[in-house]
């Protein structure tokens, strides 16, 4: 009996960049309809195979083959063209152009130069059809959908060129949890019609739930794979960080202390937040959980006053009222952001500048800055978070997307602040250093983390109710720009917060 043809394959891909080894004999078997998930930590080697895979890299040794035919695509248009389309995190859409101008760029049908557009519109409709949304407008300049049908727009966009293999990069880091079932079912769909999926994802979850098969890379390695449904999370985990990771969400006694932070009916500028009182506690863990676009981010900027308040205060440290963000820092209160490449990082500049940035004590004699003092500084977050990168004056955007993450959060652990506000910390982070992440938590919020007995203060925001409920004392759930009441962990589920961020739920309750 013949084999099948794999829709996909490449046999022993390596891939440097300078004296970094991204890739190091890769191999990967993909047939056609499977949903095929590339597992690993984060600088493993996922988004470097994908890219190489979609021709935004050349392999510097290695083999592919789609249908059984050698496959060297020059460029990302290359590969689209052989059916290969890789959907990033961040979509490439042109924002001003409508959705059916979107679909067909630079392969609209024309007829001596001229555009046919009734074909366009057809073909358009068409490629909608596929990704199960005929009702998304094709005249609406795409800047008026939500994140969720641009991301299907782009997929749709693929279909039009008559894509093979689809690469999804964490597709869901900014989706709902029905955003991210919408999403599943199309990709079954699609499945259904022959494409096939490669899923990139730290959610192992989400690979449970879709995929059907996994490769897990280690150090540009592929060090593992089979059927989801035959492996256990565990073992996939195992196989990605090269030991068990026994205890994901570690949690000390935490006894609280003086309020550090009040915050009496706030309201933004701009309309969110609409209204927002709490307290946070020295040694508290405090989580806020909503849908995207509740007022979260809005919320934690307005603390940190990046953005202008128009009603209620913030008093910390004693001081009450609006501030600058620096005053802020000298209150002994830091940020992380969510939006790492445009307020979280200075990506031009490397690893060490960027840790010390917001505290440059220390550095080098007389005041000034030495690069043995850099190293001094910026060396033992390296190796505690751990970040994974060739050296500490590596350029910060030379990091993978998950190790760029660490630097930002790098920077907060450096400045040794007392009250840290968090959004989205470890989105993009695998689950190893997850861990690592929330044991750090942990510890800053008992006074075990460096030695000084000194409990921290964390408000940390999140679309990842487990990484909530397994970290957080209290949780409280913003809807609508208006922030409910904080509970008691032990008074949350991951069913009352849906209900409550949804704004179906019981809202009783006290904020002190
Ligand atoms: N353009 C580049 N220049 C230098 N080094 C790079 C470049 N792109 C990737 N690397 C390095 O290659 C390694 C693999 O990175 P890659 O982005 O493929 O990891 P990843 O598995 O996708 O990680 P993440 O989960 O964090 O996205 C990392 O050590 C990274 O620093």
């Amino acid at each position: 009996m013949n084999q099948p043809v794999p829709r996909l394959k490449i046999e022993n891909a390596i891939k440097h960049f300078g004296q970094t080894i991204a890739l190091d004999g890769v191999d990967l078997e993909l047939m056609p309809g499977e949903i095929h998930a590339i597992i690993g930590e984060n600088g493993a080697g996922k988004s470097t195979l994908m890219k190489a895979l979609s021709g935004a890299h050349k392999l510097d040794t290695g083999k592919m083959w789609l249908d059984g035919q050698s496959y060297k695509p020059l460029s990302p248009h290359d590969g689209r063209s052989s059916g290969v389309s890789m959907i990033y995190q961040e979509l490439s859409l042109a924002q001003h152009l409508s959705v059916k101008e979107n679909i067909l760029l630079g392969v609209e049908p024309n007829y001596r130069g001229l555009i046919n557009w009734p074909k366009v519109k057809r073909q358009a409709n068409q490629a909608l059809e596929g990704v199960g949304r005929p009702d998304i407008n094709l005249d609406l300049p795409v800047m008026e959908l939500s994140n969720a049908e641009q991301q299907l727009v782009e997929i749709a966009r693929s279909l039009a060129t008559g894509c093979k293999v689809l690469v999804l990069d964490e597709p869901t880091s900014s989706l709902t949890q029905s955003d991210t079932q919408k999403l599943f079912s199309m990709m079954r769909t699609l499945k259904k019609q022959g494409v096939s999926i490669l899923y990139i994802s730290h959610f192992l979850e989400e690979v449970k739930e879709v995929c059907d098969n996994f490769t897990v890379l280690r150090d540009g390695v592929s060090v593992g794979n089979g059927s989801v449904a035959e492996t256990s999370t565990d073992e996939i985990v195992s196989m990605m960080v090269g030991r068990d990771v026994k205890q994901m969400y570690p949690k000390s006694k935490h006894d609280v202390d003086e309020v550090v932070l009040t915050v009496r009916s706030l309201q933004g500028e701009h309309r969110k937040p609409e209204e927002v009182s709490f307290e946070l506690h020295r040694g508290e863990v405090l989580g806020i959980a909503g849908v995207v676009g509740a007022g979260r981010t809005e919320m934690l900027r307005a603390i940190f006053s990046l953005d202008e308040i128009k009603k209620g205060d913030v008093k910390v440290a004693g001081f009450i009222g609006h501030a600058s963000p620096s005053a802020r820092w000298l209150h002994g209160v830091g940020m992380v952001s969510e939006d790492r490449k445009f307020e979280g990082l200075a990506t031009g500049l490397s690893i060490a500048d960027n840790i010390v940035m917001s505290s440059m004590k220390n550095l080098g004699p007389l005041g000034f800055i030495t690069r043995r003092g850099l190293l001094k500084a910026s060396k033992p977050w390296i190796e505690k978070i751990p970040i994974k990168c060739a050296d500490a004056f590596a350029a910060v955007d030379s990091l993978s997307g998950g190790n760029q993450q660490k630097v930002a959060i790098a920077r907060l652990l450096h400045a040794d602040v007392d009250v840290m506000l968090l959004d989205e910390p470890t989105r993009g982070i695998d689950v190893g250093s997850k861990a690592a992440i929330y044991e750090m938590i942990d510890q800053l919020a008992c006074g075990k983390y460096d030695g000084d007995g000194r409990k921290r203060a964390v408000l940390i925001v999140s679309s990842y109710l487990p990484e909530l409920l397994g970290i957080c004392d209290r949780i409280a759930v913003m809807c609508r720009g208006q922030l409910g009441p904080a509970k008691p962990i032990s008074e949350c589920n991951e069913l009352q917060i849906m209900r409550e961020a949804t704004g179906t739920g019981d809202k009783t309750g006290d904020n002190s």
